[in-house]
């Protein structure tokens, strides 16, 4: 199984690189193994986000430093560092003679950055060890291991071939914290199809603004039963696809695209997206006829919302405020809230979160998710609604809070979703009248091609 690397632009090689610079001397593509290293120490010891790191703007220094042919590698070499981690970790354990001590973090991580080269992208092997053993000897944390670096990856790329396939059905790449919560919401068999969806790279998803069928074939992809238009596998970035410029479409999600769509006719009606950014769903409330207000505590977050909303040539009224403290003049016919959350529905795209997230920063969201749910029903009119929504596959941040909710207000009630009502969605409807979707859901024949987020999202009427 070989991932390529293509897509960051064309193949370089040795004498490309020669504009990095390291301790003295230039070696070709160092400065990004290093930055690969770095990036993910940050993520498996400090439990950051790989998005924020690799955010173009507001990124690691040490990312922002590369050209973007070099952002783009390092990218890959991380969600592929992750999203196998399990199966690296075997296969290099394999070839030490016994485990490396906790506090050698530096080497494990040059390690796992090489391993990822090698088992699965499209990098000569011999450039992958010679990096990572040069990365050994320039740091002073590592460089009495670079005897032990090139030996270890050495028999890693001559063993492939044969130990790869069992290493890969010997583990489902999940840490322990995750799948045991996964197997108590789902139990083991969809628990399985969920984490076999999770080693796959995502379909791309567009929402559009008008003709999906003229649209699909523009983007040569299918229009999907809730109206989404999926691509496989994207042949450019997205910024040079046709339709980017003019504000065609967006890409959302086919699961993301639902919440919204759960309020019905919303023409005319005066709609808060709380928790709106970076804005896609503000962007279909605002195409679907709504007078929008956007609100978002983060103003990074809103820039963007605002300069998406703008290349689709949609306006709404953009907030920066805390939603606990937010006091709007008048209340709203209807509220979204799509609730920070564990995020744990999104791991084919962010591979990351198993790593960074815990058990208990579950349970902490869900404690938040409360909060902000029992504060946006109080700014909806009688009469009105709400859905609740996020993007998590634990019960605790869905199901199980939404049960709980209901229980103890008197201010709303459960406004089940119907067969029928929404089209497309009927798949996905719990016997308690709300959404529910996984990785392992919408099977369209290849596992390519197949599932969606995992969303969990119900429908509220406030007392009148
Ligand atoms: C899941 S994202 C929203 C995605 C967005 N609805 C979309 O479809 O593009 C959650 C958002 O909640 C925001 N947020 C977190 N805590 C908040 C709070 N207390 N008040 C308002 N927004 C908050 C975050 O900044 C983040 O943008």
């Amino acid at each position: 199984m070989v991932v390529s690397v293509a897509d960051r632009g064309p193949r370089r090689t040795v004498s490309d690189d020669q504009e990095h610079k390291d301790g003295g001397d230039f070696v070709a593509g160092l400065a990004a193994r290093k930055a690969a290293a770095r990036l993910l120490a940050a993520v498996i010891d400090a439990r950051t986000p790989l998005d924020g790191l690799t955010d173009h703007e507001n990124g690691h220094p040490q990312y922002k430093a590369l050209d973007l042919r070099d952002r783009g590698l390092v990218r890959a070499i991380l969600v592929t560092a992750l999203r196998y981690r399990m199966t690296i970790t075997g296969l290099l354990a394999r070839r030490l003679e016994k485990p490396l001590p906790p506090n050698a973090t530096a080497l494990s991580h040059i390690l796992h950055v090489a391993a990822a080269q090698i088992l699965f992208l499209d990098i000569p092997d011999s450039a992958a060890v010679d990096l990572a053993v040069t990365h050994a000897k320039s740091d002073p944390r590592t460089v009495r291991f670079s005897g032990l670096v090139n030996g270890v990856l050495r028999t890693l790329a001559r063993a492939k071939e044969t130990e790869l396939p069992a290493a890969l059905a010997a583990t489902d790449e999940a840490p322990k914290w995750f799948s045991d919560r996964l197997k108590a919401a789902y139990g083991p068999e969809k628990t399985r199809q969920i984490l076999a969806a999770h080693r796959l790279e995502a379909p791309v998803d567009f929402s559009v603004k008008a003709d999906p069928e003229l649209w699909a074939e523009r983007l040569g992809g299918i229009v999907l039963p809730t109206g989404t238009i999926r691509v496989e596998k994207l042949a450019n970035a997205v910024t040079e696809l046709p339709g980017f410029t003019e504000g065609a479409w967006w890409v959302q999600d086919a699961a993301a695209s639902l919440p919204a769509r759960l309020f019905g006719d919303v023409r005319g009606l005066r709609v808060a997206d709380l928790c709106a950014a970076p804005g896609g769903k503000t962007a279909q409330l605002v195409l679907a006829g709504a007078k929008v207000t956007a609100v978002d505590t983060s103003k990074n977050r809103l820039a963007r919302l605002a300069q998406n909303l703008d290349r689709l040539g949609l306006s709404a009224d953009i907030v920066q405020a805390d939603l606990t403290k937010y006091e709007p003049k008048e209340l709203f016919d209807a509220v979204l809230l799509d609730a920070p959350c564990s995020s744990t529905g999104t791991v084919r795209r962010h591979p990351d979160v198993p790593w960074t997230k815990t058990a208990a920063d579950v349970e902490k969201l869900a404690d938040l998710q409360r909060r902000l749910l029992a504060r946006a029903v109080t700014l909806v009119k009688p009469g009105g609604r709400v859905v609740f929504s996020n993007c998590s596959l634990d019960p605790i941040e869905g199901e199980d809070l939404y049960r709980a909710f209901l229980a103890g207000t008197a201010e709303a009630t459960n406004d089940p979703l119907r067969q029928g009502e929404i089209a497309g969605i009927d798949p996905f409807l719990t016997s308690q009248g709300t959404l529910r979707t996984t990785p392992a859901d919408l099977d369209l024949g290849a596992p390519k091609r197949s599932g969606l987020d995992g969303f969990f999202a119900a429908r509220m009427r406030i007392a009148g």
